[in-house]
């Protein structure tokens, strides 16, 4: 479903131009629309009645599925490049390959290509697998880590792809990193729930707390959901909270070298506070 300003933007509806789309909103959200949900109909006739049932009917994101969907088909080598380079943090397309770098096989879950853009700058090599890829895909490649990647849709209702493959890999006792979904999957794997939230977090100005040393992260986020943190196991630890609402940021193993956070610490254009988590990553890989 769409809003209003972005259906009239597709059809270039300029018989709308004449409607007060705020008065609109105010109107269907009065009616009792779900917040952020404004349906129309095809013809641009606004009929609020039919446009409340069409909100109303929307199931809601709690037990959509929708990462194996937006993944890419095949496995590829990260490597974009512009004139030879490829891109830096802080430089744009400027580095250049050739050292021997650590193999991350990244498992895209409908990955944002900035983190590859990340992981290459911290030193890596990145291969993407598809959301749907086995065990045996992703060990083929002969990976020196595994990452999980961010994506749309509930965690929890992944199924059959994503937790077993995660549990296997996280038994080779390869350093695994995960972002958003990525966090909310290791945190299924190892046995805690996600639960859908009341209020996401979206934008690109969330505190978040560091437990090891108390520093703030100004983040960017995007999700709703989240990892219960009454629920991890013994061998996970909570290592990031949001000050906005006290709800689970990051995690780790205690007893694998497995970490994750919720937030998108790739956040491009966005606060740069925790592009220490790549260099994290990618130098565990190089022990
Ligand atoms: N950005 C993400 O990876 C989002 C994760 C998940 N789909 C959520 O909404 O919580």
């Amino acid at each position: 479903m769409e809003n209003l300003a972005g259906w009239m933007a597709r059809h270039n509806r300029i018989g709308l131009a004449g409607i007060d789309t705020r008065a609109l909103t105010r109107r269907i959200r009065a009616a009792g629309a779900p917040n952020g949900v404004i349906a129309h109909s095809a013809s641009g006739e606004f009929d609020i009645a039919a446009l409340l049932e069409k909100a109303r009917a929307w199931p809601g994101l709690e037990g959509m599925d929708l990462a194996k969907d937006v993944s890419t088909e095949l496995h590829y080598g990260w490597g974009e490049t512009r004139e030879g380079g490829l891109w830096r943090l802080g430089f744009g397309y400027a580095g250049a390959e050739g050292e021997d770098r650590p193999h991350v096989v990244a498992i895209d879950y409908g990955s944002k290509h900035n983190i590859f853009r990340n992981l290459v700058e911290a030193g890596a090599k990145v291969s993407v697998v598809p959301a749907t890829a086995s065990y045996e895909d992703v060990m083929a490649l002969n990976p020196d880590g595994i990452f999980l990647s961010n994506g749309p849709g509930d965690p929890a209702a992944t199924g059959e792809y994503a937790v077993p493959v995660i549990r296997q890999l996280l038994d080779t006792g390869k350093p695994l990193f995960g972002i958003c979904l990525g966090h909310q999957l290791l945190g299924l794997a190892v046995g805690a729930k996600t639960t859908k939230m009341h209020q996401g977090h979206r934008g690109a100005n969330h505190p978040v707390k560091r437990l090891s040393d108390g520093l703030v992260e100004i983040t960017s986020m995007n999700h709703g959901f989240a990892v219960e943190r009454e629920t991890l196991p013994a061998n996970a630890r909570e290592t990031h909270v949001s000050l906005f609402d006290g709800s689970n940021a990051g995690l780790e193993l205690t007893d694998r070298p497995a970490f994750s956070v919720q937030y998108h610490p790739e956040a491009s254009p966005g606060p740069q506070d925790s592009f220490y988590l790549f260099e994290r990553f990618v130098g565990s890989l190089r022990k």
